[in-house]
């Protein structure tokens, strides 16, 4: 006799009132957070444990989730990190010869709710039209008023500093202490991509997020590494005093995403939160130095300022999007410091963009001599 599951409702409110009903999926509860969507067709074991995804709940663009299982390699960090999730369709039953267990168990175990059987075609362009909104789901209360008044109490990701909750709290290393390079990571949720492309060739100390320059010079770095993280990077005002400092030492810095929001802050260049983000593996980004476009890794929801860049005396444009010409790689005049708003380490993705590591190596070099 085949096994019959008993599948519960689930309810996904947004903050606009809009309601979609589907069914509960991972654990029975209630979470809450800001609603993105990420148009990767693979890759969700990775997007679901990347920091920098901390107090959103995503929308997986994709039709089906969770056909090739999951793998314990296949993690950006210690846990899943997205608050909540939703998709078309979830594939209970898995194919793939390598994977350890399938996504139901890998969520039960990761405490995720998550809602499946939602119209996310429908739901999608409802914020790609309406923007980004906080939404709430449940597969526990069924009252909306009840739901109505949790959601309200939800904070606005505008404003909203992050990154000391996924940060590492203990300083630690990676990598070859012979190396010839020593290289200080600001972790403010760095993915474990990043610090395999930076340890497969430095020496490696990584320090929580809030951790001041004059600490992290005791480490005797070459250069720093100003990672990805979670929420807005407007409040984080110790971060943007450390890169201040880095640039002042004219240390070779290299950022990526929210390191690269850092360094225009850094700057004096403010940055905004976006209509709805860019989160997927093939946005289109057009690098301004050699004319070459790569097809790149996206994660974010907040933006550097495209007319203050072109205003700056200190910071020029390197690398631009070319689907709504948003501001993707910057560098420093006169500094060994560039960032780019994407993802080079690229889990998921593809490697277009690796060789923005090998630019920094040897920016790195070239300041040794
Ligand atoms: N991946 C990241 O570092 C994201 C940076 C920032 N939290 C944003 O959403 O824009």
């Amino acid at each position: 006799m085949p096994q019959t599951r008993t599948i519960p409702p689930a309810i996904l409110l947004l903050d606009d009132g809009t309601i979609f009903h589907g069914k509960a999926f991972g654990k029975i509860g209630t979470a809450a957070g800001e609603l993105c969507f990420n148009t990767g067709m693979t890759g969700y074991q990775e997007v679901f444990t990347d920091p920098s995804y901390k107090g959103q709940v995503l929308i997986m663009n994709n039709c089906y989730t969770g056909n090739y299982g999951t793998k314990k390699e296949d993690v950006e960090s210690s846990a899943v990190k997205i608050s909540a999730l939703i998709c078309k369709n979830i594939a209970y039953n898995y194919s793939r010869k390598m994977a350890d267990e399938s996504l139901e168990k890998f969520l039960t175990d990761n405490d995720l709710v998550a809602i499946y059987d939602v119209d996310t075609r429908a739901l999608v362009s409802h914020i790609r039209s309406k923007g980004a909104m906080n939404c709430i789901i449940s597969s526990e209360i069924t009252d909306v008023a009840q739901l109505k008044a949790t959601l309200a109490k939800v904070p606005s990701m505008e404003g909203l500093a992050l990154c000391a909750e996924v940060s590492t709290k203990e300083v630690y290393n990676l990598g070859d202490p012979a190396s010839e390079i020593r290289i200080a990571v600001l972790d403010n949720g760095v993915k474990r991509n990043m610090l395999k492309c930076l340890s497969d060739r430095a020496y490696l100390q990584v320090f929580p997020t809030a951790t001041s320059f004059e600490e992290c010079e005791k480490f005797k770095p070459h250069a720093y590494f100003v990672s990805n993280g979670p929420g807005d990077p407007a409040p984080l005002k110790y971060a943007v005093d450390t890169v201040k400092k880095i640039l002042d030492a004219n240390k070779p810095m290299f950022g990526i995403c929210l390191g690269h929001q850092l360094l225009a802050l850094a700057n004096g260049i403010p940055t905004h939160k976006m209509h709805h983000g860019h989160r997927g593996l093939n946005h289109p980004v057009k690098n301004l130095l050699t004319g070459k476009c790569e097809i790149t890794t996206q994660n974010h929801g907040f933006a550097v300022d495209q007319e203050a860049v072109k205003a700056s005396e200190h910071v020029e444009v390197t690398h631009i999007n070319l689907n709504d010409n948003s501001v993707e790689g910057i560098r420093v005049k006169n500094k060994p410091a560039f960032s780019v708003q994407y993802h080079p380490e690229s889990t998921p993705g593809p490697h277009d963009s690796r060789y923005l590591f090998d630019d920094f190596f040897n920016m790195i070099k070239a300041n040794m001599k």
